[in-house]
């Protein structure tokens, strides 16, 4: 595979936090490769650098050292300016808090993005982004007025407006009951298969994992294991395994 069919590639990062006798490694010296056009769960025990992945590949973080390439940009090449805009037109994030504007109407929120980046969407645009994650109906409503499951279509809606190359989760069925998350995650695989989007999603629960392509275990700040094509049951076996170390 060449680094251009390569959505996102981390190579040898490394990242600590604090200094002196109180430094943390989150991130040993990993390396992951992620498809374009694939769905990868990132799972873990507590503490293994998984939301720490996650920040540094959306580059909302930077590696002490080793690389993170996007679609085969270098962002350690780019300056806090052009990282920005890269963060701005080719990548998404859906938080577990769904992060969402609580003054502003789910149609408000999903054309944020493009306000920020100049743009004028049109309501018809706007319209069609709700379609999409079946809140047509829903635009009027605040973010108090909707079900955990319902805001955080909302936020996939406002990630994907941008249509970027990656969209990054950090277990956004986290907060939300079985049914909802069951939804959330038949969204996200249906990005994957009818639009090509790469997504990377950290998530602790086996269930959620098995709507991906593959999975990667990671331990202590380092790739330790990997499954494709996974069954709840698989993965649960590997966690286990893990956390026994
Ligand atoms: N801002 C920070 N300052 C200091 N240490 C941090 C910071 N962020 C993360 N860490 C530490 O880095 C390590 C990796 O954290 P990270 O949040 O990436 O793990 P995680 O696998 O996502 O954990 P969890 O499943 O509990 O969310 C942990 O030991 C954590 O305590």
């Amino acid at each position: 595979m060449t680094a251009m069919e390569l959505a996102v590639e981390l190579r040898s990062v490394r990242k600590t936090y604090g200094s002196g006798e109180g430094t943390v490694t989150a991130l040993a010296g990993l390396s992951a490769a992620f498809p374009a056009g694939s769905f990868t769960a990132v799972m873990g025990p507590s503490g293994s650098g998984k939301s720490t992945l996650l920040q540094c590949a959306a580059g909302l973080d930077r590696p002490d050292s080793g690389q993170v390439l996007l679609g085969g940009t270098d962002l350690g090449t780019l300056d806090e300016h052009r990282l920005t805009l890269l963060r701005r037109d080719r990548i998404g994030f859906v938080f577990q808090s769904f992060n969402l504007v609580s003054a502003l109407t789910a149609a408000q929120n999903v054309r944020l993005p493009l306000l920020l980046a100049g743009r004028r969407p049109s309501e018809e645009e706007v319209g069609r982004a709700l379609s999409a994650v079946g809140l047509a109906e829903r635009a009027t409503h605040r973010p108090g007025e909707l079900s955990g499951g319902q805001r955080q279509r909302v936020a996939i809606a406002r990630a994907l407006i941008t249509r970027p190359d990656v969209l990054f989760a950090d277990e956004p069925t986290g907060a939300l009951d079985t049914r909802s998350g069951k939804d959330v995650l038949e969204l996200l695989r249906d990005v994957v298969d009818r639009h090509g989007s790469t997504v990377v999603m950290v998530t602790h629960d086996p269930v959620a994992a098995s709507y991906a392509d593959a999975v990667v275990f990671l331990t202590d700040g380092q790739v330790m294991d990997r499954l494709t094509g996974p069954t709840a049951d698989q993965v649960a076996a590997r966690m286990t395994k893990l956390e026994r170390g």
